[in-house]
């Protein structure tokens, strides 16, 4: 929860929203050579805050796209290791998806030799 406090303060959320970050939930994904996330919007929370990703292990090309549809206009970066990625505001509801990994791209001493794995501050509203 610190970290998700002090990721939305770097990035320059106010500071009562900061504050009342509260995320009750970490979703693990692990990603091999292959894998890939189809595009799909994060809206299986109760509550709109923000969802903060992290990115650790081999880089991946990460589509993020707009609020209406699965396609088109849509950016594709690169997540590496270590990025850190907010989905809040008017990009809390994106389309957005893994199209591919990046085999061999994973730092030295990032604690995963092969793969990518994303974690993810949910705020479910879940209580049990
Ligand atoms: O792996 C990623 O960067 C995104 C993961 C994701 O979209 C999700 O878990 O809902
Ligand atoms: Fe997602």
């Amino acid at each position: 929860m610190r970290l998700g406090r002090r990721a939305l303060r770097d990035a320059g959320y106010p500071e009562d929203e900061v504050n009342a970050y509260t995320p009750d939930t970490a979703l693990v994904n692990h990603y091999d050579d292959s894998a890939r996330l189809g595009m799909h919007q994060d809206k299986d929370e109760s509550a709109l805050a923000p969802v903060v990703s992290l990115s650790i292990g081999d880089a991946c090309t990460f589509r993020f796209g707009n609020t209406e549809n699965r396609g088109k206009p849509y950016t594709d970066l690169r997540l590496r290791s270590g990025d850190l990625f907010i989905f809040g505001g008017a990009s809390r509801l994106a389309y957005h998806g893994v199209t591919r990994v990046h085999p061999f791209t994973a730092p030295d001493g990032c604690g995963l030799e092969a793969g990518r794995i994303n974690i993810t501050m949910r705020t479910t509203g879940l209580t049990d």
